[in-house]
């Protein structure tokens, strides 16, 4: 194995999968550094489960070649499978029995020892905080609990490279944000994670590198902060409830964008001071008041938006609200 190897826990290029004429990912290429998070952002139906279906040999690619662990996704299948762990949409939870049960089930199928078998059973279940549930039917679990079962499941084998499709989808605040800190200790523990969301702000936390799935291709990868510097999504807002006081600055004002229907305009601004001052005097000395003024950064909502078109998906209730202008 070579050195790019070893630094490369997923190397992917040119993969591509079609249903019928559907193209799901049309020539997509990944490389994901050893001992980092990688998140695949991208809308509902963006493609983002075929990816992790396809690096974790579940599914084949049509096209396109790729290393795990450094081992080749075809020809050592198994290689691979043994290096990763998978924590799908759809918990490998069983309802029916305990969540002790359904670890050492995972043990079994891991082929550890039963000493073995025990041991990452108790020490797993400690560590995701399940102790006490441990011995009563995974159907009686929240949702946050479930969880972490299934991702103490996918640990039994010591996986170094996880893969999480939708970690966080569908639980609540306080869940989501234990998930984002098991997340961050799987990682300081050596281990490299690919995660898939729909919520910018949890790639924004958590992801080293992030890559927008769209359309089947990948429309823009960096970290949160390359990502955010892509779009120039920094502006002034004015608001004006009277059409005319509207009209007025909407002539007058250079580079603005219009929006009729709520009576806006957004300048484009760097969020300064002294823009901010200067766009404020313009309004005094032509004698025009706006019923309400925000200054809007731009954050990787703008990204989202200006790279996929679509509107970023609602966060879970109870996430902090966000200033937005759209
Ligand atoms: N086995 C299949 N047969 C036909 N179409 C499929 C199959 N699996 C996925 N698709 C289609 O491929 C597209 C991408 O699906 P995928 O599940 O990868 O998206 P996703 O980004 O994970 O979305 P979500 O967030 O909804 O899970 C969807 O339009 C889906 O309907």
């Amino acid at each position: 194995m070579t050195t790019t190897e070893h630094a490369l826990a997923i190397a992917a290029t040119g993969l591509r999968k079609a249903y019928g004429d559907k193209t799901v990912l049309d020539g997509i290429d990944i490389q994901v550094p050893a001992g980092t998070i990688f998140s695949l952002l991208g809308p509902n139906g963006a493609g983002k489960t075929t990816a992790v279906n396809i690096l974790s040999t579940l599914i084949s690619a049509d096209a396109g070649e790729a290393r795990v662990a450094g081992h080749h996704l075809t020809a050592e299948a198994q290689a691979v499978r043994a290096a990763i762990g998978v924590t799908g949409q759809f918990s490998a939870v069983d309802g029916l029995i305990t969540g002790e049960e359904n670890m050492l089930l995972m043990a079994d199928l891991h082929h550890l020892s039963r000493r073995e078998g025990r041991r990452a059973t108790v020490e797993l279940l400690e560590r995701f905080d399940l102790v006490e549930a441990a011995k009563k039917p995974a159907s009686t679990y929240s949702g946050g609990m479930k969880r972490r079962l299934d991702i103490a499941m996918t640990l039994v084998g010591n996986p170094r490279i996880i893969f999480l499709d939708e970690p966080t989808t569908g639980l609540d605040p306080r869940s989501r944000h234990t998930m984002w800190q098991i997340i961050r200790e799987l990682v300081a523990g050596g281990a490299t994670v690919f995660l898939t969301t729909q919520y910018l702000e949890e790639a924004d936390q958590l992801a080293d590198r992030i890559a927008v799935l769209n359309g089947g291709k990948l429309v823009a990868e960096g970290s949160a902060d390359e990502l955010k510097r892509l779009v120039p999504g920094g502006h002034i807002r004015l608001r004006f409830s009277e059409p005319v006081a509207y009209e007025r600055a909407a002539t007058a004002l250079r580079e603005t964008t219009r929006d009729d229907e709520s009576l806006a305009l957004q300048i484009p601004s760097d969020g300064s001071q002294r823009e901010l001052r200067a766009v404020l005097d313009w309004l005094d000395a032509a004698g025009i008041e706006a019923d309400e003024l925000s200054v809007h950064t731009p954050d990787l909502d703008d990204v989202f938006f200006a790279l996929t078109g679509s509107p970023v998906p609602a966060q879970p209730a109870n996430s902090v609200a966000k200033e937005t202008t759209r």
